[in-house]
């Protein structure tokens, strides 16, 4: 079976992250829609600069002024119409007690201050949601153009699960949680205008009620920042999880033919998912006594109303007996705030991986550059590429060297055919990586018709490579280049006898699901499309059957020379080693002079 045919959830291992043509495109400026780079700010948020600040006010804190503006006026006109019902209940009732007529003009200003309570409500639910969701959406595609512009070793040490449970999951959680708040902010300012009316009453109740909320609120904040650990091991476990899922997918053939590596592979699983759910169940036994505490609150708030603050009013019946009515109203609002207290928590700490993964990728980002474009490329007309003392070190967890690629010496012409040899782990394809600007030079210099490359020219000198390499990536449509000629694609596909496989229509070919040497055939149809001035092949022919393996070396390689495209191929078919204008092999990732192996 091929992998085209295989069930994926996530992307392969090692996978290039995609770059449009130009580059950076409009869309990128929401990167720095929050003034600038992302700052620090982890778990629990803690700023870079010290400041202590809310991940959710961060958040909400982007946007438009405008939107913030209008969303806060109709949800306090939301509370307002909420405080004025409650007004109305409470003078209509005491009314009812005096043995005076309530009236019909109380209930017709009753029922219209219900009609505005309604209206608010609705455009502040409304304009909140899509406030939040649109906030969201810009993290998300602020998340994903840091991805899309990342170094590829930034990239292969943050792990596809990390990125995965980050970008898909934590946002998708919050744009359910963010909203369920909204009523919580509701409630919150209907709670201030019982706390003002209660103030008008009698200012010692407002100070005793007042401060018992204000001593609650302290106390669930604090709680709250207490559970960010128990949230950030969660993350870890989830994300522990996802990876060891992925190999089922990933790995089904081979856990369909072994039936021991299948279960052992499964106890695995098990005892990730086991793990996961003892520290969510660790969290949950948190979150019960902190549920137990604002039930226990709520009940307690109306014990000190009714119970003691009597005590300060004998004689006051009447105004007792409103701000017991206004207390009991606001043990709705306060049952609602800390339902959702929960929610914040989760919230909080979500934020603060979505921030802590911006802030790696921002740590291992370059300079924001913005390149011209490929057709004004100073490099597209290059004549030499040299590697001089190039050097590249792979650093494993630890920080470890694992690795040093060079210090290399290459020096590739225009219109040059180079074989690249060497045994398994010699470096091969470091080397091609480094050598197509996608890794940098750890030492030594890469230049282009001497012209050195730095952060300022890279993209531009990226843009002259098309690259096949061996985890090759197969798109759903040719990006960049969907507009090709329907018969010139017909034409390559052809020529990579395909014809009676994939066809393309709509700007997309008809089918990925192919045997691994036609998908690289179909890479390669892309490649060609593309129309770069340096190809490089990472055993492109290993996959060919000896019919297509012939055409590749005798027939295609002089056709990419004829047309004054250089290419670099890692091979390892001697009996066509004859068929380039040099060779060079690697070995324990240096150069073997005279290119013997
Ligand atoms: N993503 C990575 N992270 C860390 N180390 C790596 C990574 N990729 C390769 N290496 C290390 O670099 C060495 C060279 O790997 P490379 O893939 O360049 O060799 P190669 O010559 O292309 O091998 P092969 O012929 O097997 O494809 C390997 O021995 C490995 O230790």
């Amino acid at each position: 079976m091929s992998n085209g045919s295989r069930v994926i959830i996530l992307p392969p291992r090692g996978q290039r992250v995609g770059l449009s043509e130009g580059g950076f495109e409009a869309a990128d400026r929401d990167l720095f829609e929050d003034g600038g780079a992302v700052r620090k700010a982890p778990l629990g948020g803690k700023c870079h600069d010290g400041r202590s600040d809310m991940n959710i006010l961060r958040l909400l804190r982007g946007g438009s002024p405008e939107s913030r503006c209008f969303i806060f006026i109709v949800t306090s006109l939301s509370g307002l119409g909420n405080a004025g019902l409650v007004a109305l209940i409470n003078h209509a009732a005491e009314r009812a007690l005096l043995g005076q007529v309530v009236g019909t003009q109380l209930l017709v200003v009753y029922l219209l201050t219900l009609v505005f309570f309604l209206l608010a409500n609705r455009a502040s639910l409304q304009q909140t949601n899509r406030f939040v969701q649109s906030r969201l959406e810009a993290t998300r595609r602020r998340l994903v153009a840091k991805i899309r512009r990342a170094d590829l070793r930034t990239l292969e040490t943050l792990g596809q699960s990390e990125i995965y449970v980050t970008v898909a999951q934590e946002t998708d959680h919050l744009s359910q949680t963010l909203p369920l708040m909204v009523g919580a902010v509701q409630s919150g300012f209907l709670l201030a205008f019982l706390l003002v009316y209660i103030a008008t009453l009698s200012p010692i109740s407002f100070v005793i009620v007042g401060g018992f909320i204000a001593l609650g609120i302290f106390v669930f904040i604090r709680w709250q920042r207490s559970l960010s650990e128990a949230l950030a091991e969660v993350h870890h476990r989830e994300t522990a999880m996802l990876e060891n899922l992925s190999h089922f997918t990933l790995g089904f053939q081979e856990i369909r033919l072994n039936a021991d590596k299948n279960d052992a592979l499964f106890r695995h699983f098990a005892e990730v998912t086991g793990q996961l759910k003892d520290v969510v169940v660790g969290l949950g036994g948190r979150w019960v006594t902190l549920l137990q505490f604002s039930n226990a609150f709520v009940f307690l708030l109306v014990g000190l109303v009714v119970f003691v603050l009597p005590m300060f009013f004998t004689g006051y019946t009447d105004t007792i007996f409103k701000i017991v009515a206004a207390s009991v109203f606001a043990i709705g609002p306060m049952a609602a705030i800390t339902s959702v207290v929960r929610l914040v928590g989760r919230a909080e700490a979500g934020l603060g991986h979505i921030y802590g993964l911006e802030r790696r990728l921002d740590a291992g980002a370059p300079a924001a550059v913005e390149p011209l474009p490929r057709e004004r490329s100073p490099f597209k007309a290059f004549s030499t590429i040299d590697l001089a003392q190039t050097t590249f070190a792979y650093a494993n967890a630890e920080g470890e060297t694992s690795f040093v690629a060079g210090p290399l010496d290459l020096s590739l012409r225009r219109g040059e055919i180079v074989f690249m040899t060497g045994g398994n782990g010699s470096g091969k394809s470091t080397a091609l990586k480094l050598l197509c600007g996608l890794y940098k030079p750890g030492g030594g210099r890469i230049l282009c018709d001497g012209v050195e490359i730095t952060e300022a020219n890279r993209q531009e000198y990226r843009e002259i490579f098309s690259g096949i390499f061996t985890d090759f990536h197969l798109f759903d449509r040719p990006y960049g280049v969907e507009d090709a000629a329907p018969q010139d694609v017909e034409r390559l596909i052809a020529r990579m006898e395909l014809a009676d496989k994939v066809g393309f229509i709509k700007g997309r070919f008809t089918t990925r699901d192919l045997s691994t040497g036609q998908r690289k055939r179909l890479a390669l149809i892309v490649s060609l499309l593309e129309d770069r001035e340096v190809y490089l092949f990472d055993e492109w022919a290993a996959d060919q059957d000896a019919h297509f393996r012939e055409i590749f070396y005798t027939e295609m390689l002089p056709d990419f020379k004829a047309r004054g495209k250089t290419v670099v191929a890692v091979t390892h078919d001697d009996r066509y080693w004859d068929r380039c204008d040099r060779r060079v092999a690697l070995d324990l990732g240096m150069m073997i002079p005279g290119g013997a192996v």
